[in-house]
């Protein structure tokens, strides 16, 4: 049995992510971590009826008060690195589907996972379609090196570009001869035009109600254009790929960046 506390279970991904453990055989729902409803049971709030499940707001003391094996971390940036860090402390292995985390929290994440030889997990995207579209995008970029990627989302959504944009540019990055996309003179007459620059590669996100999770990638040749694109029209798409990572952590003896690492 693997004992689970969920932070951020009255969100879209938190809430799904409560469905999916309270559904599965092997794992135990033992405690949420919420910014609201301290001392109150998930039971208390409308839309989990069943949940004798405790809720707390202080992180110390709810590793305190309950045994826990992973924490399943779907918050906003700030608080999904402090919950990381603690995690690790308490030795806990940390599952984090929070995006926006900056390559140095990623590496210093990592280091103090490494130091107790904890495994762990940051998946910028649990879908399995989005990580083959990052791999197939990193297979493509070899051969051809003009790329720009958009993403889109939910107007909800804090954090631009998406995780999952960023990530897919650092793969990129590793097998596409650097360029710099686009006219070596041209110029922005109004500022953002051309998107985010990373590597000389360009990012555009939309933000737009009645969108999930959407990514195109797109690559352009001499008179040839290949586009690699993944879609997620709900959050249950991404639950495979928590559940896989909660049984995975335990393999592990340090914090891995990206699912496309451990499939
Ligand atoms: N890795 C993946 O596959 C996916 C990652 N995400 C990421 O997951 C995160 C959450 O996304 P959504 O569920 O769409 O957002 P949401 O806004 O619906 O939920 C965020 C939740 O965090 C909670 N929260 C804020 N501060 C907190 C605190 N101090 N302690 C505990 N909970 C706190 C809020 O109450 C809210 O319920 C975002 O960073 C998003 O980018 C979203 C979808 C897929
Ligand atoms: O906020 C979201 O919704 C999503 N966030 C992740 C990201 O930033 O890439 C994953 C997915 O795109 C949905």
């Amino acid at each position: 049995m693997i004992n689970i506390i969920i932070a951020g279970p009255r969100g879209k991904m938190g809430s799904e992510a409560v469905r999916m453990v309270t559904n599965e055989e092997n794992f135990r729902l033992v405690a949420c971590l919420d910014n609201k409803n301290n001392g109150k049971k998930l039971m208390d709030l409308t839309p989990f009826p069943n949940l004798d499940v405790p809720i707390f707001e202080d992180i110390d003391e709810c590793f305190d008060s309950v045994e826990a094996d992973v924490l399943v971390d779907l918050t906003i940036p700030e608080v999904g690195y402090v919950h990381t860090k603690k995690a690790i402390e308490h030795n806990i292995r940390p599952v984090i589907g929070t995006t926006g985390f900056s390559q140095e929290q990623i590496t210093e994440l990592k280091e103090l996972t490494k130091n107790k030889n904890l495994g762990g997990i940051i998946a910028p995207n649990f879908a399995i379609g989005a990580v083959l579209m990052m791999k197939f995008s990193q297979m493509a970029a070899k051969y051809m090196p003009d790329v720009e990627i958009i993403e889109k989302h939910h107007d909800n959504k804090l954090d631009a570009p998406s995780g999952t944009a960023v990530k897919t540019a650092e793969m990129i990055r590793e097998t596409r001869k650097l360029k710099s996309q686009g006219h070596p003179d041209e110029k922005e007459t109004l500022n953002g035009a051309r998107g985010a620059e990373m590597d000389g590669m360009r990012i555009h996100s939309v933000r737009l109600p009645g969108l999930v999770a959407h990514q195109e990638v797109i690559f352009g040749g001499d008179g040839q254009l290949l586009s690699i694109k993944h879609d997620s029209f709900n959050r249950a798409s991404f639950m495979d790929g928590v559940k896989f990572s909660v049984e995975k952590v335990f393999e592990l003896n340090e914090l891995v960046y990206g699912l496309e690492n451990v499939i």
